[in-house]
């Protein structure tokens, strides 16, 4: 039987340790909170994250890092951005102890760091030295935790330049509701995956301003465009970006009162505060993180993201949202044309 650590014991971790062990694999999920890994044993519940759904009874928890390795076959990480590289660093640690272990490193975390603007995959691959492990293959795409753990339809990509890594993955997780793709454009999944979160922010934004749906689809659509100049300018193919961890990603994100993002940006838009919509929503709201590094990013690349730069100014220097929304309309024209536009300085964003 295989077996598979996964690191994480929030609402998407839970859920595709829940869907590994429906799967017939030995799961062990890895939670820094005593309480919750308790109830994830005794009541087959994680409440905080997921109210409404009972986990299947054969899934164990533990808070012991080196427990949860033992063993092991492969690590999916699903902790926060914030808390990858100090839980790779972890991980690394107790991998050294046993060298021969070798496991699968997956990582299903949407996000960019700040300050060093590296991709989750670098980010883990740096840490976790190569003789250590095997491949490090990303899951992204279209999936919300509340959906899956309903046995809903959904559908994966798993990105990895380890086309055997990417290949195993794609069978452990698939079933006939569960169905994965497998793609070696690294760069492209997990550039769409971090930037799809800041525009999601924006899609709420539009919703809580009372918008209607032609504001919606323009924000969308040319907020893939930045996406994919961005992604473009990392190295990454510009088709990736019409795929499941780009404009599928984009679509779920961006249209569904499941997603945290889109949430954050419609409470904003009916004028609440950042910091009580953070504390409120008690779950990672990546896009709010990933805003800062879109914005560095963007200054570091010489990529014009205009929409993404509102969403920064309105997050991090409290800009008014509308006046944001009609610069963002006053703008210079533009032709639908340019794929790789750079970023104009002293133009009004
Ligand atoms: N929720 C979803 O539907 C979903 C779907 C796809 C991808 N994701 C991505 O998965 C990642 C995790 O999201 P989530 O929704 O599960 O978040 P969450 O807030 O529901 O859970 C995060 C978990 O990480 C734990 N954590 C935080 N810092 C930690 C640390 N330093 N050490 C150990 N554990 C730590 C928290 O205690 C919590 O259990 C994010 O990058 C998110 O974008 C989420
Ligand atoms: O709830 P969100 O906004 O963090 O989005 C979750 C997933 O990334 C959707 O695919």
């Amino acid at each position: 039987m295989t077996k598979i650590t996964v690191l994480g014991s929030g609402s998407w971790g839970t859920v595709l340790a829940n869907l590994l062990v429906e799967n017939g694999h030995h799961v062990l999920l890895w939670g820094r909170g005593e309480k919750e890994v308790q109830e994830i044993n005794t009541q087959h519940t994680n409440r905080h994250y997921l109210p409404e759904s009972t986990l299947r009874p054969q899934l164990k928890a533990t808070t012991d890092l080196q427990a949860a390795i033992a063993g092991t076959d492969a690590i999916l990480f699903v902790v926060p951005t914030k808390a990858i590289r100090s839980v790779a660093q972890q991980v690394a640690q107790q991998l050294t102890k046993v060298p021969e272990l070798k496991p699968i490193i997956i990582t299903a975390t949407k996000g960019l760091e700040q300050h060093t603007n590296a991709r989750i995959s670098e980010i883990i691959s740096h840490e976790i030295a190569a003789n250590l492990r095997q491949g490090v293959v990303v899951l992204s795409g279209p999936s919300h935790a509340e959906e899956v753990i309903k046995d809903d339809i959904t559908t994966l990509t798993v990105a990895s330049k380890d086309v055997p890594s990417a290949n195993w993955v794609q069978k452990i997780f698939m079933n006939d509701h569960f169905r994965l793709y497998t793609n070696n454009d690294v760069t492209g999944v997990e550039v769409g995956a971090a930037l799809k979160n800041v525009i999601a922010i924006g899609a709420g934004i539009v919703h809580g301003l009372d918008y209607g749906d032609n504001a919606k689809a323009a924000l969308m659509t040319r907020g893939l465009a930045e996406m994919t100049r961005m992604g473009v300018s990392l190295g990454a193919d510009p088709l990736t970006f019409s795929g499941l961890s780009g404009l599928g990603d984009l679509i779920v994100t961006c249209t569904s009162v499941h997603s945290r993002n889109w949430r954050a940006g419609n409470a904003l838009g009916q004028g609440r505060k950042l910091p009580e919509i953070l504390a409120d929503m008690g779950m990672a709201v990546e896009g709010v993180y990933t805003a800062k590094t879109a914005h560095d990013l963007s200054i570091a690349q010489n990529i014009d993201m205009p929409i993404s730069e509102s969403i920064y100014k309105v997050l991090y220097e409290d800009a008014d949202l509308k006046t944001e929304v009609i610069n963002i309309m006053k703008r210079k024209g533009q032709s639908e044309n340019e794929l790789m536009r750079p970023r104009l300085s002293g133009e009004s964003e």
